[in-house]
């Protein structure tokens, strides 16, 4: 039994979100990857399987915005029932803070190098004639693409088929080629090595310097306190993150809660919002970071105002921002 933590991530090997854990955790005699098949499973195994220490899985991309199959995993995290119960039970002097079972302790900048490739050489050397089946991807893909499907790859194939990732694409790649079907599959040159796939053009992306950004989650015990601890505020570029629903759907209802940080001198980094899919009327909760100076730790009566500002709010760790935000 191995006493490496664990860490799940979009698989299998050679997925941008390997890349990713591999960057996040690259000693592997303290850490183990585990390639799981989608991004929800790397939030369940993180949150129900003892086993796994860490997650890491993409929040963002510089072509396409947000991946919202994490914004939407974080948002349904604080709806988990026992994460409510647990919150009731808690002597939390902020009676709207939910405490998320896990918290983010990093983040990863991936560079995104779209390829085009094929299952073997043999389909390769016929690609100028050749006429596809199917093309598969990761569904996050078609938006960092759209220019090259519309111009080179048009009437090139039949069927644009959405997979888990871009590493189950190239695998349903040669899956048909087994089975005489000629297809293709976006992804990067390091998922084609590891799938035995045949590149057949590079650096296919709308944009260049085209980036994912990831986040990684890590398990953490329940009771948060401020949301520092001495141990995080060591580096100079801390991040946290807040996500928040409103008190009010009136006018500045928002506002009221982001003037909160102005006064404060707070730099807020990021906002997005995602609908909150309740009954009745139509709400978000809110997404927004901040850069956090360890040498001006959050006074209580910033909390207090967060408190009394939002319907519910909760605060998801401190993380140094990665150097990879700046290049
Ligand atoms: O499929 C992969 O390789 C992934 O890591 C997922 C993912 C994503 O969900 O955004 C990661 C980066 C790219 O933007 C494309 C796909």
């Amino acid at each position: 039994m191995s006493n490496k933590e664990k860490v799940a991530f979009l698989g299998p090997k050679g997925t941008y979100s390997h890349q990713a854990a591999l960057q996040q955790f690259p000693d592997d005699t303290k850490y183990e990857l585990i390639p799981v098949t989608t991004i929800p499973t790397c939030f369940e195994n993180l949150l129900y399987d003892d086993n796994i220490s860490y997650c890491i899985v993409p929040l963002e991309n510089s072509t396409n915005g947000q991946v919202v199959f994490t914004y939407d995993l974080i948002r349904d995290v604080l709806k988990q029932d026992q994460v409510e119960e647990e919150n009731l039970k808690n002597d939390d002097k902020y009676q709207n803070r939910i405490n998320p079972p896990i918290t983010i302790v990093g983040e990863q900048y991936v560079k995104i190098d779209h390829c085009l490739v094929v299952a073997d050489e043999e389909i390769a050397s016929k690609h100028d004639t050749n006429k596809y089946v199917n093309l598969y991807s990761h569904p996050q893909v078609w938006g960092q693409v759209t220019n090259y499907l519309n111009t080179t790859l048009k009437g090139k194939y039949q069927n644009r088929i959405d997979c888990k990732s871009t590493s189950e694409a190239m695998i349903k790649c040669k899956e048909d080629a087994a089975n005489g079907i000629q297809s293709l599959a976006i992804g990067s040159i390091t998922g084609s090595k590891m799938n035995d796939c045949c590149v057949i053009e590079k650096g296919i992306n709308d944009l260049k310097g085209n980036t994912t950004r990831f986040l990684t989650f890590s398990k953490k015990n329940r009771l948060l306190e401020i949301p520092v601890n001495p141990e995080d505020a060591s580096k100079d570029n801390n991040m946290t993150l807040l996500t928040f629903t409103t008190l009010k759907d009136g006018p500045g209802s928002l506002v009221e809660v982001l003037n909160i940080f102005q006064r404060y001198n707070i730099n807020m980094t990021s906002i997005s919002s995602r609908p909150i899919g309740v009954t009745g009327k139509w709400q978000y909760i809110f997404y927004v970071e901040y850069e956090f100076d360890h040498k001006l730790p959050w006074k209580e009566e910033i909390l207090s105002e967060i408190d009394s500002s939002c319907l519910t709010w909760a605060m998801w760790g401190v993380f140094p921002r990665d150097n990879g935000y700046y290049i």
